[in-house]
């Protein structure tokens, strides 16, 4: 991605990060000028050892609630024998709802399942445009996880599937209930730690995108813990660039 000349920061809670101070108006218009996309936003840099990520507010609250609503409306999440995950040959109930949406002809498989995109929606195609327009890169595919609430959640993995392009980051759009984001070194996940490497929290906000950038997820895993005080749900939407070739057959 590229960014703008002078980063224009609020603060996004990032616990073990430094935040950078805000810029000055003048500096944020100047900046402005210099950006040659055409939906600059004040990007707040997220780094650790092989960590790099860029976080913003991508959309207003207005607007973020009204596109809540209407993917409320328009995605259709899996069901049944789709929404099982398969971890060493069990299959286990997946604790939020899925849904995959994309360019035509594009399965995206992990953990066992193997998830075949269905065409964008008006509503997508605009969260994706958006994306693009701040960051500079393209996605032909998103997946989509709804937590109906602080229960649901997401255990630690890496997006390192071999179909994605390394080129590309991953681009996480959060729509809903704001929700902690906690990033996980693989050194400091076994024992005996090989070293100290301190997690990385975020609180990832109504309408904010974080760009998670190469080589963060070759080695860091990343989780949306369980968060019993939340009641409201919350939709998140990773866009993603596959490519073609390296995708491998839907089961049959
Ligand atoms: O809900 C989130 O923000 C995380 C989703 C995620 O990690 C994924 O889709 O791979
Ligand atoms: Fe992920």
């Amino acid at each position: 991605m590229r960014r703008q000349g002078t980063a224009c920061v609020e603060s996004n809670k990032a616990e073990t990060q430094q935040v950078e101070k805000p810029c000055t108006e003048e500096t944020c218009e100047a900046a402005d000028e210099e950006d040659e996309f055409p939906h600059p936003i004040p990007w707040q840099k997220i780094e650790a050892q092989e960590l790099d990520c860029d976080y913003g507010l991508l959309f207003s609250k207005e607007e973020a609630s009204r596109l809540f609503m209407q993917l409320e409306e328009e995605v259709e999440y899996f069901t049944g024998e789709e929404a099982k995950l398969q971890v060493y040959g069990k299959t286990y109930s997946v604790p939020r709802k899925q849904a995959t949406y994309g360019d035509e002809g594009l399965v995206y498989s992990f953990s066992g399942v193997h998830l075949a995109a269905r065409v964008w929606t008006p509503t997508l195609e605009y969260i994706r445009d958006a994306t693009t327009n701040a960051t500079g890169h393209t996605f032909n595919f998103v997946l989509i996880n709804r937590y109906k609430d602080g229960e649901d959640h997401i255990g630690e993995h890496r997006d390192d599937e071999r179909e994605l392009d390394p080129s590309c980051p991953i681009a996480l759009v959060s729509l809903g209930a704001v929700r902690d984001f906690v990033f996980r070194h693989k050194d400091a996940r076994k024992e005996p730690k090989k070293c100290h490497i301190e997690p990385v929290k975020l609180e990832l906000a109504h309408g904010s995108l974080l760009l998670m950038n190469s080589p963060t997820n070759t080695y860091w895993y990343h989780s949306l813990p369980v968060r019993k005080k939340v009641k409201t749900p919350r939709i998140s939407l990773t866009f993603r660039r596959i490519i073609k070739g390296r995708q491998k057959r839907k089961k049959e």
